[in-house]
């Protein structure tokens, strides 16, 4: 997100942190009180010592055990207060940010994977983790100093007020508002300063991890120097930004103690009775020691807001489809698939990605959909999905148009499998189970026999390690994992987007055949086995006897059997005489 994004106000970021966090309020009121009390000990301790002092110096006996007994008992309760006011506040901060980790992940599930596309997943993490991490400044260094700085002093001064010099209780007042005020009339400079900190972060991360990500392209094409220079263009701004809040809390704090240097002198110099200026002192030295916190937690909590806006930018986002459908995909086996008039554009860009298309997938039938890159072949998976839903059109499944589907029984039905899985770290057998907890031992083998890949040409069979995102295994074997995993699922709907593009022809052609054998097997001859619809551009691997449908600039310019295609020289055979 860019700093010049729509401003959310702090007030709003308030409610809308309050809106989630509401059952929490009572322990942060303990937590209030528990600092309001504790604060209040400790300027009665300064109090009753200057007092000591002044009784000893006008000759009245003072009991040196009595007062060393008052302080530390005064002192014990406050540091009991101070125990539980920490305790309290780091509950709820922690407890708030455990609640707002799952309600970011809640709300990412239904806007994947429209959301996560064209994000940069690293940005995206450093806004589920650092970021909600940030947040705990708000619940646990906000609420009760806030309160305590204005609740303390009041109480204290119209003690001082009452039982001592009203004129000097006023002077603390006026320099202590003044303090006071230092945060808000600097609230501006600070909350920018900290929107563009938090945005910088989320770039360097987001850089940070796409060096790490992509370290062999950079060695590769020699980019070192490139990409250190652009790394050292967002550290700068990052840094610069730093140094911009930098300034303004130096400031802030210098003016702060210029406000306390000039209280005392100006105590010292009323030309009020010595006793009660030593006790004002005492009560001055209680007070702003004790609120000297409210500046680290001013500009804490900016960056707090700023962390917040980023979160619940996410949290609030639109889901990118609607999951209000109820039904259930009729039927058994693969069910007819229809594109009815499709047209769709992706958000932001001008043009279509599809354009009035109308195509039938038959049920339980093997089709490939061809093009040349970028023609529109994934985006008909997109919609298939409903990872969007089209512009305008239809697609229905099994008669039902999808929407009316709920979004777990379109996704229960449907497997894909794209270029470029994700495997997550652990065995294969664990991988191969994802989708199917229960899977037998036999059920896994035999799905790795059938994407070529039998158990034992990995080290160690169904244990082996796939280690992150697969990284031990060559992109073809990763390709037919991922699809292995796909048919254990036994999905009624198999896509298969360039899902074998990093086979050699003939292993791709021997992966093919022996799943279309495994349902051909599995139903006798009949339509059971799920309706698979391969994308490819790869015209030439289409069977003769396949049905096909070519793609072009987002429109459907031809469809029909492989074999008849290719005797009518169109778009088909060229694609095909290109590719051979
Ligand atoms: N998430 C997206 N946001 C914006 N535009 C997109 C997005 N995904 C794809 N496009 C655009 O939509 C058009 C169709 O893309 P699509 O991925 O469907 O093509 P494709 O035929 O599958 O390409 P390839 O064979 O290279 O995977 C392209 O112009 C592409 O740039």
């Amino acid at each position: 997100m860019s700093t010049t994004a729509p401003v959310t106000s702090r007030r709003t970021l308030t409610a809308w942190l309050f809106s989630h966090t509401r059952s929490l309020l009572p322990m942060l009121g303990a937590s209030a009180i528990a600092r309001i009390v504790g604060n209040l000990l400790n300027v009665a301790i300064l109090v009753v010592a200057a007092q000591a002092l002044l009784d000893v110096a006008s000759g009245v006996p003072v009991s040196l055990m009595t007062l060393a007994l008052i302080v530390v008992a005064l002192a014990a309760v406050k540091a009991a207060l101070r125990y539980l006011e920490q305790f309290t506040g780091h509950w709820v901060a922690f407890t708030a940010l455990q609640r707002l980790r799952v309600l970011f992940f809640e709300r990412l599930v239904p806007q994947a994977p429209a959301a996560t596309s064209g994000r940069a997943s690293a940005e995206l993490t450093e806004r589920a983790t650092r970021d909600i991490d940030r947040i705990e400044v708000f619940f646990a260094h906000t609420f009760p100093p806030v309160i305590a700085s204005v609740a303390v002093p009041a109480i204290t001064l119209v003690w001082l007020g009452v039982s001592g010099d009203p004129l000097l209780a006023g002077i603390i007042a006026v320099f202590l508002a003044l303090a006071l005020l230092l945060p808000f009339v600097s609230a501006g400079a600070t909350w920018r300063a900290s929107r563009g900190i938090a945005a910088d972060r989320g770039r360097v991360a987001t850089h940070v991890a796409d060096d790490v990500q992509g370290v062999r392209e950079v060695l590769a094409f020699e980019a070192e120097r490139s990409r250190l220079a652009s790394l050292g263009d967002a550290d700068a701004s990052l840094a610069a930004a730093q140094r911009g809040l930098a300034r303004v809390v130096g400031a802030r704090i210098a003016i702060e103690q210029a406000l306390r240097a000039a209280c005392l002198v100006l105590l010292l110099l009323s030309g009020r009775p010595v006793a009660d200026i030593v006790l004002a002192v005492a009560v001055l030295f209680g007070l702003w020691f004790k609120n000297a916190g409210t500046d680290d937690f001013a500009t804490g909590l900016d960056a707090a807001f700023a962390a917040c806006d980023r979160v619940r930018s996410v949290i609030e986002a639109p889901p990118a489809v609607a999951d209000t459908g109820a039904l259930e995909v009729p039927g058994s086996g693969g069910p007819e698939i229809e594109f009815a008039g499709v047209s769709f554009a992706y958000p932001g860009t001008g043009s279509s990605a599809l354009a009035d298309i109308s195509t039938r997938f038959a049920a339980g039938e093997w089709h490939a959909i061809v093009g040349v890159s970028g023609s529109g072949k994934s985006t008909v998976a997109a919609l298939l999905t409903r990872s969007w839903d089209p512009d305008a059109g239809e697609i229905s499944v099994a008669g039902v148009p999808v929407p009316e589907l709920s979004l777990d029984a379109l996704r229960r039905t449907v497997a894909l499998v794209d270029q470029r899985p994700t495997l997550f770290p652990g065995s294969l057998a664990s991988n191969l189970r994802l989708a199917r907890p229960d899977a037998t031992d036999a059920a896994l083998e035999a799905a790795l026999h059938d994407v070529c890949l039998g158990a034992d040409s990995l080290p160690e069979g169904l244990d082996t390690e796939v280690g992150e995102r697969g990284t031990t295994l060559s992109g073809g074997q990763l390709q037919r994992v991922a699809l292995a995993r796909a048919l254990v699922s036994e999905p009624r709907i198999l896509i298969l987007d360039e899902a074998l593009s990093q086979l050699d022809a003939d292993t791709a052609r021997s992966v093919r055949s022996r799943i279309a054998e495994r349902f051909r097997l599995d139903d006798g001859g009949t339509a059971a086995g799920p309706t698979v619809i391969e994308i490819t551009h790869r015209a030439d691997e289409v069977a003769a006897d396949g049905r096909v449908s070519v793609i072009d600039r987002g429109a459907l310019v031809e469809s029909g059997v492989a074999g008849d295609l290719l005797d009518r020289h169109g778009p088909f055979s060229r694609l095909a005489l290109r590719d051979a």
